[in-house]
């Protein structure tokens, strides 16, 4: 089977939100592309596509039908042919795509740690006692009241200029953001310092961009192939079955991290109650193909130790 490669004249269509982030990570996909192909920058077209989930700033999102807010225009774009494949920040993907999509491509991960970010202190353990942090993360909101109950936490959102204009503002000390948001922008004068997983341990996929295609597009399946990174794949495939089997969405307070040693795989995980009263954490090791199984297991037994009613509402 021979597959006609992109032109300028019959562009390779890159779907993304409009965001500094989205449009950062559409970027590296597409400079990817070109040098796995050899193409120029003029056989891709970068295709911004307007979601609903932009357009809210002034509410958090839990709070709004979440479903698919900062997807569903992209992934109709993709299933209508108007792009080839779409880019996105895989933590913020559900586990499952819709019938006809898949989401199989991942590039090499960034730093996966979540980033402490002050004007005036340096790091968590800085803080003083009553100390306001803003986070509009379910997760950070509950690690943050099992780990640090001596902190306040206030509800935050917007992107990072908006963040450090209310830190400047004083109306908290601190905030929280992906350190590989900060670095793919190449925010380096924004003050942060990662946070060791130990006391918070990540979103599932934070720092991995991923790549949805169209089932039965040769040519994208191609054309990914080539930039796919196996072993942030097999991280993800842990982590991702992890959230899977728990049922769980961007917005439960869970995190888990995939590491890999040699041909060892290690799953951190844990689950927490919305207000940090309770937290279970599991750490387990087996080889790297055991991934999925391995984030299975982590799943059904930490179900088992929270019994009925963990994730409702206090
Ligand atoms: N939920 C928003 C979101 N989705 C992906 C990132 C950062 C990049 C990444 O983790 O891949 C962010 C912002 C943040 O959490 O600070």
């Amino acid at each position: 089977m021979t597959i006609d490669l992109p032109t300028p004249n019959h562009p390779f269509k890159i779907g993304t939100r409009g965001s500094p982030l989205a449009l950062a990570q559409a970027h590296e996909t597409r400079s990817r592309l070109m040098a796995a192909f050899d193409l120029p920058e003029t056989a891709f077209e970068i295709c911004v596509i307007k979601v609903t989930g932009d357009q809210i700033l002034d509410k958090p999102l839990r709070e709004i039908d979440g479903k698919g807010l900062f997807t569903r225009e992209i992934e109709e774009a993709l299933l209508e042919g108007g792009i080839d494949i779409a880019v996105h920040s895989t933590k913020d993907m559900p586990v499952d795509q819709p019938d006809g999509l898949m989401l199989q491509t991942f590039l090499p991960r960034e730093d996966v740690r979540d980033a402490f970010v002050s004007l005036r202190y340096k790091n968590l353990a800085d803080l003083p006692d009553g100390a306001v942090v803003g986070t509009s993360s379910t997760r950070r909101r509950a690690q943050l009241a099992a780990r640090f109950p001596n902190l306040q936490v206030v509800e935050f959102r917007g992107n990072v200029q908006t963040r450090l204009k209310k830190l400047a503002d004083g109306v908290a000390d601190a905030t929280f953001l992906a350190t590989a948001g900060l670095r793919r922008l190449g925010m380096d004068d924004v003050p942060y310092s990662p946070i060791d997983p130990a006391d918070m341990l990540p979103a599932i996929a934070q720092g991995a961009i991923g790549i949805e295609q169209r089932i039965g597009d040769d040519r994208a399946a191609h054309m990914l192939a080539a930039i796919h990174h196996a072993e942030t794949g097999h991280r993800l495939a842990a982590e991702r079955t992890f959230l899977g089997a728990l049922d769980g969405s961007c917005e439960t307070p869970i995190g888990a991290l995939a590491e890999i040693n040699g041909d060892r795989l290690r799953l951190r995980g844990e689950i927490l109650r919305e207000d940090g009263s309770e937290v279970l954490t599991d750490d387990i090791e087996g080889p790297i193909s055991d991934g999925p199984d391995m984030g299975r297991k982590m799943a059904a037994s930490l179900l088992e130790r929270a019994g009925p009613d963990f994730f409702t509402h206090a």
